[in-house]
């Protein structure tokens, strides 16, 4: 079973919530990384708390979701385990998947509606990483990769 790792800060626990939900739905495993309440919290603190999630091998996939998913995927790139996209459409969370292998989708609750939100997981969710041409892309992302431009 896929397990995915949501987690929020307060702007986007509602999102949160319905996108747990999503998630179950499509059959998948869920692990809720919080908040549980609407008082405010800070990103860093839960973009931080769902990278170690993946960094450490119990999910799969994380959504992030702050109030314009800035914050929260800035914090979860920080750790080299993650590939956080912040994704405005369902076309752009499978380009993130087949052609950046992300591991986490970070979407803004201020900036979509739910149900661009719901297509962007489901999306996501689905699609595979392509390989080929983006392989050796991807491979450069990871720190300590040496340059090799000419
Ligand atoms: O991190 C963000 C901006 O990049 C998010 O939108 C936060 O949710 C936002 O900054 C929270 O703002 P608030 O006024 O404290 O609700």
């Amino acid at each position: 079973m896929t397990i995915v790792a949501l987690a929020s800060d307060h702007a986007g626990v509602a999102y949160k919530a319905m996108l747990i939900d999503e998630v179950r739905g499509l059959g998948h495993g869920v692990i809720d990384l919080g908040p549980n309440s609407d008082t405010s919290v800070d990103y860093p603190d839960y973009g931080t708390r769902l990278a170690e999630a993946i960094a450490d091998g119990r999910a799969t996939f994380g959504v992030a979701i702050c109030g314009s998913g800035i914050g929260i995927s800035i914090a979860a790139n920080r750790n080299p385990a993650v590939r956080a996209a912040l994704c405005t459409s369902g076309l752009m969370a499978r380009l993130a998947r087949q052609h950046n292998d992300a591991n986490v989708l970070a979407l803004g609750s201020r900036i979509i509606g739910p149900d661009t939100a719901r297509d962007c997981l489901t999306q996501f969710l689905a699609a595979g990483f392509a390989g080929g041409r983006h392989a050796g892309r991807v491979a450069k992302l990871t720190p300590g990769h040496e340059e090799t431009i000419a």
